[in-house]
């Protein structure tokens, strides 16, 4: 099924049976899904194929990082099970990214293909201490250039530089965003962070939210409220 919502729900969960018991009350038509790493550790592509067959579209977030030939492998098989989107590390390089892209191009798969930039729970001090001394903003925007240039669709970044990157990437260019908190929500991990409203406003086109729903006394309460806050914006 096919779904025009910007919103992508993270299942963030430790099982299958917990994550399928989530799903089960969501619509596929009003919110994609993201399967990440501990998900899709401990169940595997057996996860993929039952959101699909609830008629779901899926973002695998294993954020591939290695050398060309095998994350290139890897993109692949991911497409291959009929995601919707995937994505790499950006500080993979160049090479890396092309070798990723080729690969789809040549299979004829379509799943979008999109970049991390710096990850939504770093700041410039934690990116001081890995080496890089520019502000976030700055590496952010290096990557995201590197990331086009390279021809993938878009890149995952906080909504705290999308409008930044729409000027500088296009509009065209996919700017996916975890570290969304409503205003009374807590931050946890997250350091670079945005509501909801403020995300869509700064040109995010779409927008990652695990806990806030996942780890909400009445999940769909907290689906429907954020739902309530972009319509009003
Ligand atoms: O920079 C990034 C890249 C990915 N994520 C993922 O998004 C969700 C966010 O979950 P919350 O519970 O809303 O914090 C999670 O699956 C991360 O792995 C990210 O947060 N930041």
């Amino acid at each position: 099924m096919s779904c025009d919502s910007p919103l992508i729900i993270a299942l963030d969960h430790s099982s299958l049976d917990a994550a399928l018991c989530l799903a089960d009350r969501l619509d596929p038509a009003r919110c994609r899904l993201k399967v990440g790493k501990e998900l899709f550790t401990r169940s595997g592509p057996e996860i993929v194929e039952a959101l699909h067959g609830r008629g779901f579209q899926l973002f695998l977030d294993l954020k591939f990082h290695d050398i060309p030939n095998t994350v290139a492998g890897a993109v692949q098989a991911a497409a291959e099970q009929g995601v919707w989107m995937v994505n790499v590390h950006a500080s993979g390089g160049r090479r890396m990214m092309e070798a990723a892209r080729e690969r789809l191009d040549r299979y004829g798969l379509e799943t979008h293909l999109i970049a991390v930039t710096v990850l939504t729970s770093m700041t410039g001090e934690d990116l001081a201490e890995v080496g890089v001394a520019a502000p976030a903003a700055e590496h952010v925007e290096r990557l995201a250039l590197l990331t086009r240039e390279c021809g993938l669709d878009g890149v995952v970044c906080s909504a705290q530089e999308s409008t930044r990157l729409r000027q500088l990437c296009g509009a065209d260019f996919l700017k996916v965003t975890p570290g969304i908190r409503p205003r009374s929500a807590e931050h946890g991990d997250q350091r670079r962070v945005m509501t909801p409203a403020e995300a869509m406003a700064a040109g995010s086109t779409h927008l990652v939210i695990g806990r806030p729903i996942t780890q909400a006394q009445d999940p769909m309460a907290a689906l429907v409220a954020i739902e309530k806050e972009l319509a009003v914006s």
